[in-house]
């Protein structure tokens, strides 16, 4: 695992945007030849889209051949809701870069047919042979895309029932209220993430400290499913400060000095 330690959430946000840009020109992408790119919704990635937005208009990154798959949905809430994950990426990045929209996937949280929908994700996304950079956040418990506690680490895509604890969270984007946050949501499994050729997890504020510390020092645990990154040989956490308060000072001492080296070594 390779761990950031930065210092602001708009550090983290920067360094990701300048990481999925690098990864993109390194892999010099072509109508046959896609660049795969998973993505997630909530407050971690708005500084790393924003950026994203500013290197496209200063003609730095195109996404003309780049495809894009959603870590998830919620279920039931109309695709114009101004909260559904639709709206969320088209209003936060899709409308400001040249993504075509053929290249856009986002599962279909009112598919009749739940089950067929989250096969027929899967299937897209095995047609393409892998997710080759999947960005990610966390949520309090440690939850990673709607993975909640005791979801198998072996897990597809499928529909998942949402804990109290993110539904709360969550209702801070509903005016605070907790009836009007979805129960249910679709969202890739914890399988499906660990196929991606790269994971990068955003994390940033204080509230995310215990999930870092289940990641980074804690055991492979379902309870905490962002720890199956542990499992993966490409998992990069991008924190901010305050995401680090649990973390053993020595542990953040390693990772601060890896990344010096790093640096120098560029
Ligand atoms: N399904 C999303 C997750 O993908 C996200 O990582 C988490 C944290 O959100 P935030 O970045 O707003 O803290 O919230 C939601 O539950």
């Amino acid at each position: 695992m390779r761990l950031i330690p930065l210092t602001t959430p708009q550090e983290v946000g920067k360094w990701a945007a300048r990481y999925i840009v690098q990864k993109i020109k390194d892999f010099c992408p072509d109508a046959g030849r896609p660049f795969i790119l998973g993505l997630p919704t909530g407050s971690s990635p708005l500084e790393a889209y924003k950026c994203l937005i500013e290197q496209h208009r200063a003609g730095n990154i195109s996404f003309r051949h780049v495809i894009t798959f959603n870590m998830d949905e919620y279920v039931g809430l109309p695709v114009d809701h101004p909260e559904s994950y639709h709206t969320f990426m088209h209003r936060n990045f899709f409308d400001h870069i040249d993504i075509p929209r053929e290249n856009i996937n986002l599962l279909d949280g009112n598919a009749a047919d739940i089950d067929a929908e989250c096969r027929r994700y899967e299937n897209k996304i095995a047609s393409y042979g892998k997710i080759h950079l999947f960005m990610g956040g966390v949520g309090n418990d440690g939850h990673i895309a709607f993975n909640e506690p005791a979801s198998s680490l072996a897990s597809r895509t499928r529909i998942k029932t949402l804990t109290e604890e993110t539904r709360v969270a969550n209702s801070r984007f509903f005016d605070g209220d907790v009836s009007l946050v979805p129960k249910y949501a679709l969202t890739v499994g914890v399988g499906t993430l660990l196929d991606a050729e790269e994971v990068m997890i955003l994390v940033s504020g204080r509230n995310k400290a215990l999930a870092l510390q289940a990641a980074v020092e804690g055991n492979v645990n379902h309870m905490w499913t962002i720890s199956c990154l542990q499992l993966h040989a490409k998992a990069i956490m991008v924190c901010d400060e305050p995401s680090t308060m649990e973390l053993k000072v020595k542990t953040v001492k390693y990772f601060r000095e890896l990344e010096a080296e790093n640096m120098k070594n560029l």
